[in-house]
C-alpha cells in the first residue's frame, strides 16, 4: 500500500517546551491510523504540522507527496481537517455551513446525506451558537468530510458525544474507510482506537513509543492475563508487584487490577490466601489496548473527558 502521509523526524517546540520530539510516522492509503496518547503528548501539534497549520522546527512532512505548507492550495480538497470548536460564525446555520463548505470543493460529498448521517437533520436551520457541544462536534466532522477528501484528519473525533452519537460516528467513519478514505484519528479513547484503527501510534511526551495494530500492541506488551478483584481487607500493592508474573498493579476505586503473564492468577491467589485476603468478585479478563498502553509507557491515559464504556 502506498504511503499517503510521511512524517520524518518531526521536532516542534513552544518556547522552552518540547511538544514533539523526533516523531516519524507513515500512514498507508486506506487505513484508519490512530494517534493515541495522554494529554499534552504532542498529538495535536503533530497533526497540525501535517495539516500545514504549524511550522515544524525540523523534520520533513509529505501528504500525498505534497508539502503541507508550500502546497497548501493543492492539498485543499484532498485533505479534510476537523475544525476545532468555535471556529464558525455564531449565526451560520448548519445547512448553510455545509452548503457553503461543499461549494469550496471541486467534487464535494452530498452534504445533505452527511447531515442526516450525523444526526443533524433536525438542526438544519439552527445557528452555530445554539448547537450543543455534541452537535458542534458532529458538524465539525461533517465539514471535514464534505469535500470528499482522500485523507481526513480527525482530532478528538467523539469527545463530548453521547454513547449513541459516538457509535453512529464510528459507523460513519467505517463507511468512509470502506470508500477508500484514509483517516488519521487523534484520540485518547482506547475503545475507539481498538474498534476503529487498523494501526495505532502510541505517543508519549512528544515521542512515538510504538506503532502497531491494536492486537499487535497488546501482544507486544506481553500481557497474558488481566485480573481484577476487590480485596476483602486493605492490600499493600507491593505484595503483588513483587511477584515475578505480575507486570503491573493499578487501582480503580476499590478495585485492584493486575496485569500479568501466564501464571499470574495462581501467584496472586496464593499470595492473597497467605495474607488472609479474599479476592471478592474475582475476574480474569482479556487484555485491552489500555492495559498495553500502561504496560508500554508506565502511564495511564487521562480519562477525565469520559472514555467510559459505550
Ligand atoms: N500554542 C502553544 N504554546 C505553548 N505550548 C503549547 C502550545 N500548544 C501546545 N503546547 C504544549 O505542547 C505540548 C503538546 O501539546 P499538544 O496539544 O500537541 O498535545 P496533545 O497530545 O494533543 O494533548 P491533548 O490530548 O491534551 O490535546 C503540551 O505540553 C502543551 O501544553
Amino acid at each position: 500500500m502506498p504511503a499517503v502521509i510521511e512524517v520524518r523526524n518531526l521536532h516542534k517546540r513552544y518556547d522552552d517546551k518540547v511538544a514533539v520530539d523526533d516523531v516519524s510516522l507513515t500512514v498507508q492509503e486506506g487505513e484508519i491510523f490512530g494517534i493515541l496518547g495522554p494529554n499534552g503528548a504532542g498529538k495535536t501539534t503533530t497533526v497540525e504540522c501535517v495539516e500545514g497549520l504549524r511550522t515544524p522546527d525540523r523534520g520533513e512532512i509529505k501528504v500525498m507527496g505534497l508539502d503541507p505548507r508550500r502546497d497548501r492550495a493543492e492539498l485543499t480538497g484532498k485533505l479534510g481537517v476537523q475544525l476545532q470548536a468555535g471556529r464558525l460564525p455564531d449565526r451560520l446555520r448548519v445547512a448553510e455551513a455545509l452548503e457553503l463548505y461543499s461549494s469550496f470543493y471541486p467534487r464535494p460529498a452530498d452534504w445533505r446525506a452527511l447531515m442526516h448521517g450525523l444526526g443533524l437533520a433536525d438542526k438544519a436551520k439552527t445557528g452555530y451558537a445554539k448547537l450543543s457541544g455534541g452537535q458542534k462536534q458532529r458538524l465539525s466532522i461533517a465539514l471535514a468530510l464534505v469535500g470528499s477528501p482522500r485523507v481526513a484528519i480527525l482530532d478528538e473525533l467523539t469527545t463530548g458525544l453521547d454513547p449513541q452519537a459516538r457509535r453512529d460516528t464510528w459507523e460513519l467513519i467505517e463507511g468512509c474507510r470502506s470508500r477508500g478514505v484514509t483517516i488519521v484519528l487523534v484520540t485518547h479513547f482506547m475503545e475507539e482506537a481498538e474498534r476503529l484503527c487498523d494501526r495505532v501510534a502510541l505517543i508519549d511526551a512528544g515521542r512515538v513509543v510504538m506503532v502497531d495494530t491494536p492486537a499487535g500492541l497488546i501482544e507486544r506488551a506481553h500481557i497474558e492475563q488481566r485480573i481484577r478483584f476487590r480485596p476483602s481487607r486493605p492490600l499493600d500493592d507491593h505484595l503483588l508487584t513483587s511477584l515475578p508474573d505480575v507486570l503491573g498493579v493499578t487501582r480503580r476505586g476499590d478495585l485492584v487490577l493486575v496485569n500479568g503473564t501466564g501464571d499470574a492468577l495462581t501467584a496472586v491467589t496464593a499470595v492473597l490466601a497467605r495474607n488472609q485476603i479474599v479476592a471478592e468478585g474475582l475476574r480474569v479478563e482479556q487484555a485491552s489496548l489500555e492495559d498495553a498502553f500502561v504496560a508500554l509507557t508506565g502511564k495511564h491515559l487521562d480519562v477525565t473527558s469520559g472514555s467510559g464504556p459505550v
